[in-house]
């Protein structure tokens, strides 16, 4: 990554030789979008990962230099419980990195640095999931964090565990009954797999190696504090900060609570965890206060969705032979994530365009030379990855609402697909091979 002494981004070759504009060749100019107020002022003590310890404290201002008003930027954010910080590891020291390294999990085994957390990379980026405490005019509250005092930040994403959890992406283990929130009797086989999200944090090298806190237990965390306590610099520079809602209501209220107001404290999700995990007959261990009947049902309704926000419930079964860490975070999104007001199409192909299709999978007509597919094993795969993408709708609102009847088009391996749309359906009309001259 290039150093912010150099003036901007310049041209660059391609493998291939061609001259393009930098950022089309991956060398971004970065500017970071403003620097961490962390509660670890050094590398050393600060954890390894942020579900370490969860009362770990930071203030993000986003910088005027890069908003004029950066409160807009941050519009919307304050629905979201969770967010992926972006960073610059700016304390490495060095910019060497090694293919090898020796992550401290693994106590002196070398493993790739692809396969570990280390700050020690090509590219010095740190990628950390926080928690979202609150938004304030052009500051972000986070808890939960691993990233030390001065940390550039390069940028925040929303965290949606639609799209960022593979437990989402996958068939759920468990089959709920949800009458009594009880796991059916086969799932007592997956409360038992605890050997293999031990496995996983072996692999990743960097992660809970280290006894973390939770609401009971903070052995290596700052005490917890209140929001103004826990803020002394953000406080110092920030006029007129509010107390930050870390302290919640009860648990019940947490599926019904839209983010709105208020995110669920860390404590209340661990209620409602804990309200879970009691119903996993591995688990006997009581850690935190029962919830109440009422917000364990909230919490398995998964998707349920009141007042503008969603809470994220992910299957407990992979969760019950795990440590807290483990877990994955319940998690709230705005309603607009998961109740998008755009239905989903119906989506065909003319039978030419099928025929163009079957074409591209089996190398062409006799005595053609065309392409085959690089990254589909077959014209049915390649069809599914083109409905899936027509169905979702790809176009642009702008396209949508004044190109209407504007042919369509799209690639997707070799596969240059024209298509057109109408009332809830998209067909696909045409699909030649399509072969980049540099790609
Ligand atoms: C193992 S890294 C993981 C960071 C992030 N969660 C990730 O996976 O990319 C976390 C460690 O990086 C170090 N660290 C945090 N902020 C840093 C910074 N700005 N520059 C260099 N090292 C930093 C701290 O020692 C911390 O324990």
């Amino acid at each position: 990554m290039r150093g912010l002494e150099e003036s901007g981004p310049r041209p660059t070759a391609t493998p291939c030789g061609c001259i393009k504009p930098a950022l089309e060749t991956g060398n971004l100019l970065t500017e970071p979008i403003g620097y961490l107020e962390s509660c670890f002022l050094a590398k050393n003590g600060t954890p390894r990962q942020p579900s370490i310890c969860s009362h770990s404290r930071a203030c993000l201002r986003i910088r005027k230099s890069i908003f004029n008003n950066p409160e807009h930027s941050l519009m919307g954010l304050e629905q979201f419980s969770h967010v992926w910080i972006l960073f610059v590891f700016h304390k490495n020291g060095h910019l060497s990195y090694k293919a090898k390294v020796q992550p401290p999990r693994l106590n002196g085994a070398k493993t790739g640095v692809f396969s570990t957390r280390s700050p020690h990379r090509p590219n010095a980026i740190g990628l950390t999931l926080a928690k979202l405490e609150n938004v304030e005019g052009g500051a972000v509250y986070l808890s939960g964090i691993d990233m030390i005092h001065g940390t550039p930040v390069l940028d925040i994403k929303p965290y949606i565990a639609d799209y960022d959890s593979p437990q989402n992406l996958m068939e759920p283990l468990v089959d709920f009954n949800l009458q009594n929130n009880q796991p059916k009797p086969n799932t007592v086989f997956q409360c038992e797999g605890k050997n293999d999200s031990y496995d996983q944090r072996q692999l990743s090298g960097y992660s809970d190696s280290q006894p973390h806190c939770s609401t009971e237990e903070k052995p290596t965390c700052p005490e917890d504090r209140t929001s103004k306590e826990s803020y002394p610099r953000c406080d110092s520079t920030g006029e007129g900060q509010q107390t930050l809602p870390m302290h919640r209501e009860r648990a019940t209220d947490f599926g019904l609570e839209s983010r709105n107001d208020q995110s669920p404290s860390v404590a209340e999700e661990q209620i409602v965890l804990c309200g879970l995990e009691n119903s996993c007959p591995e688990e006997g261990t009581d850690e935190g206060p029962r919830s109440e009947e009422g917000a364990v049902e909230g919490a398995v309704e998964g998707a349920a969705v009141l007042q503008g926000s969603s809470v994220d419930t992910q299957p407990t079964s992979p969760l019950c032979g795990a440590r807290r860490a483990d877990r994955a975070p319940h998690s709230v999104v705005p309603a607009w994530v998961r109740e998008a007001p755009v239905a989903p199409l119906q989506v065909r192909f003319t039978p030419h365009a099928e025929k163009e299709l079957g074409q591209l999978s089996s190398g062409g007509e006799p005595g053609v030379d065309q392409p085959s597919f690089r990254y589909f094993q077959s014209a049915e795969e390649a069809r599914r990855a083109i409905e899936a993408v027509l169905e979702a709708d790809p176009r642009s609102v702008y396209r949508r609402k004044l190109c209407q009847d504007r042919l369509f088009y799209f690639t997707v391996d070799i596969a240059h697909v024209t298509c057109w749309f109408g009332d809830g359906f998209a067909e696909v009309l045409k699909i030649k091979p399509f072969l980049s001259p540099c790609s």
